[in-house]
């Protein structure tokens, strides 16, 4: 299937995490006006670790059109709202409570069915089918963006490095009791949803991410979940990274705007 071949990643490297953020916004906020362009709403998804502190160069930006924003959670931890695990609190406390996206358009897990996680993950799917399935036929969400973060052992949303998850070719959202990292119980998009996504963006900063980065970049084929993320035409990928964590990849940069 060539014609369905993912275009080669494209790296970003900045100097550092003021030179991501600033990138970020300008890329998000071109990706978020192609979208109102061809649709008139964005749909983006994003997760948890440092990725929602690295939002913050859309604050205040007059070309952010928040009011057409539908949020998702790539991934989320099954905890309440207001759990200091839970990544919509840290996506409220870094952006929601200092931007005016309507509550309703921020897609969040159903808290009622915290003791029941199969329940809590069908509905989140059920809250993604509500968004897409009806206007395209796909059998596939396409998230106009998905954002996410790597861990140094070479996960992303909550999909790590040797679980069965990583097979999962059918849903579109999972869940998973036994995460490597606590917390244990967490619902995750599966890898056909984001490798659907018409972009998906990693940041990754930092000394810590050298080893992984050059490995996801460089040898993809060693098969970490990070080096999964490939979309599909005509998707593409995009790392934003500092040079830090850069330092050891090959793989070559796309120039930055200075
Ligand atoms: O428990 C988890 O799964 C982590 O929170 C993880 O998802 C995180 O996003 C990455 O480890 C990257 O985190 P940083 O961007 O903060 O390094």
């Amino acid at each position: 299937m060539a014609h369905h071949a993912p275009h080669a990643p494209i790296l970003f490297s900045f100097r550092n995490v003021d030179g991501i953020v600033g990138g970020l916004a300008s890329f998000i906020t071109k990706a978020q006006k192609e979208s109102l362009d061809k649709k008139g709403r964005f749909t983006i998804a994003l997760s948890g670790g440092s990725l929602p502190k690295m939002l913050s160069g859309l604050i205040g930006n007059p070309a952010v059109k928040w009011d057409k924003w539908h949020v998702y959670y790539a991934d989320e931890r099954v905890v309440p709202l207001d759990h200091p695990d839970s990544n919509h609190l840290a996506c409220t406390n870094e952006l929601f409570s200092k931007v005016p996206i309507p509550v309703s358009q921020i897609h969040t897990i159903d808290t009622d069915l915290l003791n029941d996680i199969e329940e809590l993950c069908d509905a989140y799917e059920k809250e993604l089918i509500r968004e897409f399935a009806q206007k395209d036929a796909a059998r596939f969400p396409v998230f106009d963006l998905i954002l996410l973060g790597m861990g140094p052992d070479g996960h992303t949303v909550s999909l790590f490095p040797g679980h069965e998850l990583l097979a999962e070719d059918d849903r579109w959202v999972a869940y998973i009791e036994d995460s490597p990292k606590p917390p244990a119980k967490r619902i995750t998009f599966t890898f056909p949803v984001i490798n659907h996504a018409a972009r998906v963006a990693f940041v990754a900063h930092g000394e810590e991410k050298q080893d992984v980065l050059s490995e996801v970049l460089d040898d993809p084929e060693t098969g970490l979940p990070a080096a999964r993320v490939r979309p599909a035409h005509p998707g593409q990928l995009y790392w934003f990274v500092d040079d830090a964590a850069a330092a050891k990849v090959k793989y070559p940069r796309t120039p930055t705007k200075v």
